[in-house]
């Protein structure tokens, strides 16, 4: 089966170039790599290339998400298996893989969530540490999609993906890690009248970096829509703001983390507002509300 490393990168979405990446280097804390005249802007927070990536588009929202896989023979035996599957992977020409600096790559696009799910093993190290400015953002965490197709989803990424359940809240929502990559999620669904994203997470260092994050937003007119609160699924501290899109961001400090073997098994949990934020904080109403999902567009969302 498929062994991940880890989420590799989120690509969004975004309506005003000039205007999201101000945001996601100066108020995000993400670290610019390359912009492309009239293309994608490349973010890091690790020594990768890149762990989010920003395209010009009417509809924001998500883009794709990239997974890197543990090494390239884990890519091979990918694109068999997926290939096997039916889900027709194609690799991307020469002049897309040049541009993502990633090595050899293929995508396909997964039927239930309508996510294009992208696969590599050799992203381009960076020749300096990723450079923290106003956040300690410690890694791309995880991102969350609504789906109407709940079940069939869960189904395809446990057996098609080979990602493991590490909790859920019965028929509502399912938190996944990419095997065997140990943090509790990287990958999150929640059941929806209609496909759509929800939020992308960076998991922080410091509890300090949440609380510093919310003066920062409050004070440079950020909308904060939920928190600072406690999951008690992963157990993080988090705090989640809009981008210029309405895009939802999550901060988080802590997550659970899974041993490759012995694992304990999955929690089905309550279904609670307590359950999604132990502080009892009441979220505002555009808190993981807005987003399209690329390639979801025949089905809902005119
Ligand atoms: C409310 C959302 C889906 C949620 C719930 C729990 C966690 C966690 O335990 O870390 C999250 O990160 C969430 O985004
Ligand atoms: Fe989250």
């Amino acid at each position: 089966m498929i062994r991940y490393q880890k989420l590799g990168y989120v690509a969004l979405n975004v309506s005003d170039m000039d205007k999201s990446c101000t945001f996601y280097e100066k108020i995000v804390g993400l670290q610019l790599v390359e912009r492309v005249k009239d293309g994608p802007a490349f973010f890091r927070c690790s020594r990768d290339h890149h762990n989010l990536v920003l395209y010009p588009s009417e509809r924001p929202g998500l883009k794709r998400v990239g997974l890197e896989v543990e090494n390239p023979e884990a890519l091979e035996q990918a694109f068999e298996h997926f290939t096997k599957a039916g889900l027709n992977p194609k690799e991307l020409n020469k002049n897309e893989q040049k541009m993502l600096a990633q090595g050899k790559t293929f995508r396909f696009k997964d039927p239930n969530s309508c996510i294009t799910f992208e696969f590599y093993s050799d992203i381009t190290q960076m020749a300096t540490e990723y450079k923290h400015t106003v956040t300690k953002i410690a890694r791309l965490g995880h991102v969350v999609v609504k789906v109407p197709e709940f079940e069939k989803t869960i189904k395809f990424l446990k057996e098609v993906m080979n990602f493991k359940t590490s909790d859920y809240l019965s028929e509502s929502i399912e938190f996944l890690r990419v095997f065997p990559n140990s943090y509790h999620h990287s990958f999150a669904v929640a059941r929806a009248a209609e496909h759509q994203f929800h939020h992308v997470n960076f998991m922080v260092t410091d509890i300090d970096d949440i609380g510093i994050a919310r003066n920062r937003m409050i004070n440079n007119g950020v909308t904060i829509t939920n928190g600072p609160g406690r999951h008690q699924p992963s157990g993080s501290i988090f705090l989640y703001y809009l981008d210029p899109d309405e895009l939802t961001i999550e901060y988080s400090f802590g997550m659970e983390e899974f041993p490759e073997e012995g694992a304990r098994k999955a929690k089905m949990l309550e279904r609670n507002r307590l359950t999604l934020d132990l502080w009892g904080g009441k979220p505002d109403p555009r808190n993981c509300a807005f987003g399209y999902i690329e390639g979801a567009e025949s089905k809902v969302q005119v």
